[in-house]
């Protein structure tokens, strides 16, 4: 007897939407609809192009279940409800839409489970707070992967991610049991786990992320090239990184002594790799601010620990953040009326 596969909505079809479509597809549990935007033409001409470490190099003209450029209206298209709803858009909650205003005509109350896998921190609580009777999902993924044209990837890290409820709850944690599962159809996926404390894997990853992702914006330099300049990790990624363990210590994780040591070296030096908000940088695409350093920043500063470095980048980033903005036509250099600085 043929089990009824799960429905899964993707909304964000950049390296990672991709790879998750690809991944749910292939393990046979899941249909997909996977929404897509600037990359929609040419999929629906000639597919999508995949070399996977995971899956294989060479997977061409390939398609989900369904493919369209809009956010399906559930009750207005009158189209069945959707379990799960995988976001995988970049998480910018200083340019609207929001991510809860995007997905919303898609969920169906009481039934559809979220599921974020952004980086960041916090950035379930919004979601919790519009969709108080729907499971939300954490999903900090590891993996490695780059839309390098339209449609086009390049997966190169073996896709890891640690998956579970942002609020310990029954439902939640049933749902994301079975996404697992469903997620790792195919058994190729060993490293795709539950995990019953995401809050901390955010932390966990956020020491990487908040140190390296910014500073390498910032100088547009390479995670290699920074650790060869030796001053740039001294004076400011290792700094960073101490810093985000004592905000997290602050919120009751305690992670291990020597995970900045070890993430600073992390990366194969000859990947020459380019944190995600340093390749955004480089593309004049807004970048993850809020949710990869400001968060962290608020959290730690709001417990009374120091943060003078992360405060200082993320001053510098949030000015990078403008020009982009100013640059999309976002923000008009203007004074509000209670600006001191007039
Ligand atoms: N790439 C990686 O290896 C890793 C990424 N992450 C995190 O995963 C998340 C996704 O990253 P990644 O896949 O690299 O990002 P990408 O920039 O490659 O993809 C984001 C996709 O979302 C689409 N999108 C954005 N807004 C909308 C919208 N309103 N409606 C429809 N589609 C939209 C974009 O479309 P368009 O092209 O039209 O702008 C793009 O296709 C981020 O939070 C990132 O930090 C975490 C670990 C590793
Ligand atoms: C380092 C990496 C690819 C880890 O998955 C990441 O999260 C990023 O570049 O922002």
């Amino acid at each position: 007897m043929e089990v009824e596969k799960a429905r899964v909505l993707i909304v964000g079809a950049g390296g990672v939407g991709i790879m998750a479509a690809y991944a749910l597809e292939v393990g046979g549990k899941a249909a997909v609809t996977l929404v897509m935007r600037s990359n929609y033409r040419r999929a629906q001409d000639a597919g999508i192009s995949i070399d996977s470490v995971d899956h294989g190099k060479g997977i061409r003209e390939w398609r989900p279940t369904e493919i369209r450029n809009t956010i399906p209206d559930v009750s207005q298209e009158g189209i069945p409800p959707f379990d799960f709803i995988l976001v995988t858009t970049k998480n910018i909650p200083d340019v609207p839409p929001t991510v809860a205003d995007l997905v919303a005509p898609a969920v169906s109350p009481g039934h559809t489970a979220i599921v974020l896998s952004q980086n960041g921190l916090n950035i379930e609580r919004p979601l919790l707070a519009r969709f108080p009777q729907n499971p939300i999902l954490s999903s900090v993924s590891m993996i490695s992967t780059t839309e390098t044209s339209p449609a086009v990837v390049v997966h190169d890290f073996a896709d890891a991610q640690k998956i579970g409820p942002f609020v310990p709850q029954p439902a939640a944690e049933a749902a994301a049991r079975r996404y697992v599962a469903v997620y790792n159809g195919s058994g190729r996926l060993a490293d795709v786990v539950y995990d019953a404390d995401v809050p901390r894997a955010r932390w966990h990853k956020l020491v990487y992320n908040a140190s390296f992702n910014p500073v390498a914006a910032a100088l547009r330099m390479d995670t290699a090239r920074m650790r060869m300049s030796r001053h740039v990790v001294d004076d400011l990624v290792r700094p960073i990184m101490l810093e985000v363990v004592a905000a997290a210590r602050a919120a009751g994780h305690v992670l291990p002594p020597d995970l900045p040591d070890a993430l600073i070296r992390v990366d194969p030096v000859e990947a020459a790799f380019r944190p995600s908000m340093c390749q955004d940088a480089d593309k004049g695409n807004l970048m993850e601010i809020e949710t990869i350093v400001g968060e962290p920043l608020r959290e730690g500063e709001a417990r009374g620990v120091p943060m003078p470095t992360l405060r200082t980048v993320y001053g510098i980033l949030k000015g990078l953040q403008l020009q982009t903005k100013v640059a999309k036509g976002l923000w008009e250099p203007a004074f509000d009326d209670d600006n001191p600085y007039r």
